[in-house]
């Protein structure tokens, strides 16, 4: 079972430049999360934050019953074990055939014999779907299996927390279903809490229990992903929809009374309307719940599955009745 990350007032600067501020939210174990925003929001800055690599300057981050913020280097180090990170690029060793690529971690970090990490990198490459690629470089394998070939090494040391930075990007359409497919099953599968960063909005709609909108140095909003996929929120419906009409302009914000002119000139919203957002600002774009993903046949859902399924069905039932 993954563990839970419990952050509270998390704020982030570079000298004079607030990243995110008073961020609070809680992933929940062996669920998984997603973490959306324009660019430059500091989702990855998040990402490093919570792993330790960046410390914040206000608020904490209690893993396992610890505040990693308040961790010296030793005692981070092995917090860090808990995790398993996919960076963009899968971050591989660009001299190293992906058998040794996966098997560094192990090498590196236990004193397992070659027999059991042989036994270790198989499987996980198995689990991957990369069995057969053990002697290939990762400069004569494509994207899709460079991101794959990062995920088995991110599998290996049995990780509680897998944080992923943007695993979709440079992907084809049909990479990135395969992806989010093998990720709801390894979720399944491993049962570790699971944070992804990504800018894909289809993905981001199927695959997550709870989804966040980091906007204007904040979060936004943090919640099950229904709560967001149904949100009035003008920001949370402008992104989840990839509208350019609402508050998020192209370099992040728009002037309020131009927002307000987009959406009149689009005849949906406007303040005064009342109805379901009880007069505010409404951004255009559907509140559809979008089917989630399920794990593959042959996969057990986890228990969790169930209590989802009926207030995702409960809420679906209010959207097509409209009550
Ligand atoms: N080590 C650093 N020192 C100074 N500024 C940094 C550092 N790392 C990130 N930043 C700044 O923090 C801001 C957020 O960066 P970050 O990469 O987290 O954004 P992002 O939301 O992940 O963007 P994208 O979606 O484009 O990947 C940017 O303005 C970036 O320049």
């Amino acid at each position: 079972m993954g563990v839970e990350i419990c952050v509270e007032g998390l704020t982030k600067s570079f000298g004079h430049q607030v990243i995110w501020q008073d961020v609070s939210l809680t992933l929940p174990a062996g669920e998984v999360s997603v973490m959306l925003g324009p660019s430059g929001t500091g989702k990855s800055v998040f990402l490093k934050t919570l792993v330790g690599l960046l410390k914040p300057e206000r608020g904490s981050i209690r893993i396992a019953g610890q505040d990693i913020t308040k961790l010296r280097e030793h005692d981070l180090y092995e917090v860090r074990k808990l995790f398993g990170v996919l960076f963009q690029d899968g971050a591989l060793f660009g001299s190293m055939n992906l058998y040794d690529n996966i098997a560094f971690p192990l090498r590196e970090h236990t004193r397992k014999s070659e027999s059991e990490i042989r036994r270790i990198v198989l499987e996980k490459m198995d689990m991957v779907g990369l069995i057969g690629a053990e002697e290939k470089l990762p400069g004569e394998i494509s994207g899709g299996m460079r991101k794959r070939a990062g995920l088995a090494r991110a599998l290996v040391l049995d990780p509680e927390i897998i944080l992923f930075d943007e695993p979709d990007s440079g992907l084809d359409p049909v990479r990135v279903a395969y992806l989010n497919q093998l990720i709801v099953d390894l979720n399944a599968q491993i049962d570790a809490t699971f944070l992804i960063v990504t800018h894909d909005i289809a993905s981001a709609r199927q695959v997550p229990d709870n989804i966040g909108l980091l906007f204007r140095r904040e979060l936004v909003m943090f919640g099950p992903r229904e709560k967001l996929l149904t949100s009035d929120e003008p920001v949370v419906r402008q992104f989840l929809n990839g509208r350019m009409q609402g508050p998020i302009g192209m370099a992040e914000e728009k002037d309020a009374a131009l927002v307000e002119q987009e959406l009149a000139q689009l005849g949906e919203g406007g303040r005064g309307g009342g109805g379901a957002t009880g007069g505010r600002t409404q951004t255009p774009g559907t509140q559809e719940m979008t089917p989630r993903l399920l794990p593959g046949p042959g996969i057990t859902r986890p228990p969790r599955w169930e209590a989802i399924a009926k207030r995702e069905a409960a809420l679906h039932g209010k959207a097509v009745t409209g009550a």
